[in-house]
């Protein structure tokens, strides 16, 4: 998938564009350095999709069709942690691993970003044979779909955004699993309660999934958050114990942490 890279200048805090995407509800967007060590916006579009409001003003520094280089999938099979294989050829057929076939799509999720990798480690070493998860922010669904694939008994996996939704449905279809997968802004539409909680996606957004976490967990529940860039780790964690969440576990890769928590 094909997408204009358009690039500004970082005019205004990392935390205020974040909470202005996250308003408007578009998610495809970094922060970055540039060469000369300046911090810049980088955002995505898809053909035809119009430049967010609050941008419409700003300078762009520079234009260019490209392909998110997260987003890229490898055209060979992975091992994505031990074990666990994903495969975009659809060839692979090992009866001796765990192998989660994936859609190259447009949504976020090709399983080569440290945080999908720290996620899908923490729910192999930590799911058991029948837990139910929830995945918020699934993206191509291939974290639901690794919990169904670890012997999850129930999975509901749920985006924002309707072209993710559109595009785990087709991976859940691809891999024959019984994930249901439905639109929901963060757990507005979400019912019941899960033995394990599984979120990629930001600090800012992990704050408000924390408001309203306990509703769809119980006392021995498990919250695996990741995404979560290290300079915002405490925001989180604070966040998280005025809920009642302790940190049992934790895992850095680059910038990027994980954190796995249980209640106290
Ligand atoms: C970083 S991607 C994670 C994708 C996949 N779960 C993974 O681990 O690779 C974050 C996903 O969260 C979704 N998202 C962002 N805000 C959300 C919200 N308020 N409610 C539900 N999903 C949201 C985005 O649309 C995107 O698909």
């Amino acid at each position: 998938m094909r997408f204009k890279e358009l690039i500004f200048p970082l005019r205004v805090e990392e935390e205020e564009i974040v909470e202005k995407f996250y308003e408007e509800g578009f998610f495809n967007f970094a922060i970055e350095e540039d060469e000369k060590g300046k911090r810049v916006l980088k955002i995505y579009l898809r053909e035809g999709e119009p430049l967010p409001d609050f941008l419409k003003d700003w300078e762009i520094v520079d234009e260019k069709i490209t392909t998110p280089k997260d987003w890229i999938v490898e055209l060979e099979p992975f091992e994505i942690v031990e074990g666990v294989f994903v495969d975009p050829t659809e060839k692979i057929n090992r009866r001796d691993a765990i192998v989660i076939k994936l859609s190259p799509g447009v949504a976020f999720g090709t399983g080569l970003h440290p945080t999908t990798r720290m996620s899908v480690f923490f729910l192999k070493k930590y799911l058991k044979e029948g837990n139910t998860v929830l995945d918020v922010g699934c993206g191509t669904g291939i974290l639901a779909i690794a919990a169904k694939k670890l012997g999850a008994s129930q999975v509901v996996a749920v985006d924002v955004d309707e072209q993710a939704v559109e595009v785990a449905e087709e991976n859940v279809r691809k891999n024959d699993v019984d994930v249901l997968v439905k639109w929901s802004d963060l757990l507005s539409e979400v019912e019941g309660t899960f033995d394990i909680v599984v979120s990629n996606i930001l600090a800012e957004i992990h704050v408000k999934l924390l408001e309203d976490v306990n509703r769809v967990t119980h006392r021995d529940s498990m919250l695996i958050l990741s995404g979560i860039v290290d300079k915002k780790e405490d925001m989180v964690k604070r966040k998280a114990s005025e809920h009642g969440w302790n940190v049992l576990e934790r895992k850095q890769e680059r910038e990027w942490v994980t954190l796995v928590m249980k209640r106290s």
